[in-house]
């Protein structure tokens, strides 16, 4: 695809561009947001690192376009799996909201996956459990009470039967924060999206429209913002990626699986061997604590799964 050519050959000084927001991604191509509002198509320069959406840039004109040349040191990172590798897709976050419901029964193997990304980016992360009108809430919850154990707080909705009960308990939890929404198919997302930013449409057509300028027609992550600006507040913002299921651990070692994992990690410090992997050895204070009923079974199978996971993605070849 052709390229607008570079007006000028002087290397202008990062700090004299100006800044802008990532609010969408298509690959390697983003929209951006700049300071004014006006949202453009913007090109990395080079094989620089890519922007992902949450990334402030600084960026130069490009005809109508916009070449990225710098960005901004980022405060956190969340990667997503790929087939084959991790692959970055979210910066600056203030929260994850993971979105679960008993019907479809969610996954606790991808919850589990999904705060173990969070803790290892030092994002905080909230559960939503929806649909608590039905039955199945009530094993939904059951299977919640490891994660309320270690401190998560839990939030319940019925956004399709209570929509007003969600807004004004979801409303405050949301507002002024940047919230990447996890939602695995059928767990309500879109109901939440139509809910929270009943302008979401609208939104969508800006960013799409910078893409098509561009000849891309879908975006994979798109930034939200929660109402309107307002003069000394920070404004809140939704993150969604459609069809996003699994973050990208492979950059984690399974040594350190167990300091991302609260309930293992308040068992650490009693094993027999200082670098007991918690999964053989004898006099192991974690498997204890699994015998005693301290770490749920379910988690800790998720721990063995996990560990032989990362293991075999970090062998060379
Ligand atoms: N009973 C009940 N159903 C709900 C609730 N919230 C959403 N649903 C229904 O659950 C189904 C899935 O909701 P969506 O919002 O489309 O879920 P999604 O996570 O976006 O699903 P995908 O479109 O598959 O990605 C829809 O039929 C909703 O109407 C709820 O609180 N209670
Ligand atoms: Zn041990």
């Amino acid at each position: 695809m052709s390229r607008p050519a570079r007006a000028g050959k002087a290397k202008t000084a990062h700090a004299t561009l100006q800044e802008a927001l990532v609010v969408g991604s298509h690959g390697r191509h983003v929209v951006i947001e700049t300071a004014s509002g006006e949202r453009l198509l913007a090109h990395p320069r080079g094989k620089k690192s890519a922007a992902v959406v949450g990334d402030r840039v600084r960026w130069a004109p490009a005809g109508d376009e916009a070449v990225i040349e710098a960005l901004e040191p980022r405060r956190n990172l969340l990667m997503r799996q790929d087939e084959w590798r991790s692959k970055s897709f979210a910066a600056n976050l203030d929260q994850l909201l993971v979105m679960l419901a008993g019907e479809p029964m969610f996954s606790e193997s991808q919850l589990t996956r999904a705060l173990i990304a969070a803790e290892d980016a030092g994002i905080r992360a909230l559960l939503l459990l929806n649909k608590v009108d039905l039955p199945s809430a009530a094993l939904a919850r059951e299977r919640l009470a490891p994660y309320r154990a270690m401190g998560l707080t839990v939030l319940e909705t019925s956004l399709k039967g209570q929509p007003e009960a969600a807004q004004a308990l979801l409303g405050p939890v949301l507002a002024g924060h940047t919230t990447l929404v996890l939602g695995p198919s059928g767990m309500g997302k879109s109901t939440l999206i139509n809910l929270m930013l009943p302008q979401a449409q609208a939104q969508v057509g800006e960013i799409s429209q910078a893409l098509n300028a561009g000849r891309h027609t879908t975006t994979t992550t798109t930034w939200y913002w929660l109402g309107d600006a307002v003069e000394g507040q920070a404004r809140g913002a939704l993150i969604d990626s459609p069809g996003f299921q699994e973050f990208g651990l492979m950059h984690i070692t399974p040594q350190r699986l167990p300091e991302l994992m609260p309930d293992l990690r308040a068992q650490l410090g009693h094993c027999r061997f200082y670098n007991c992997t918690h999964r053989h050895e004898p006099g192991c204070g974690v498997r204890e604590a699994v015998d005693r009923g301290e770490i749920s079974p379910t988690r800790y199978r998720l721990y063995e799964a996990l560990w032989d996971e990362l293991e075999a993605g970090q062998r060379p070849g």
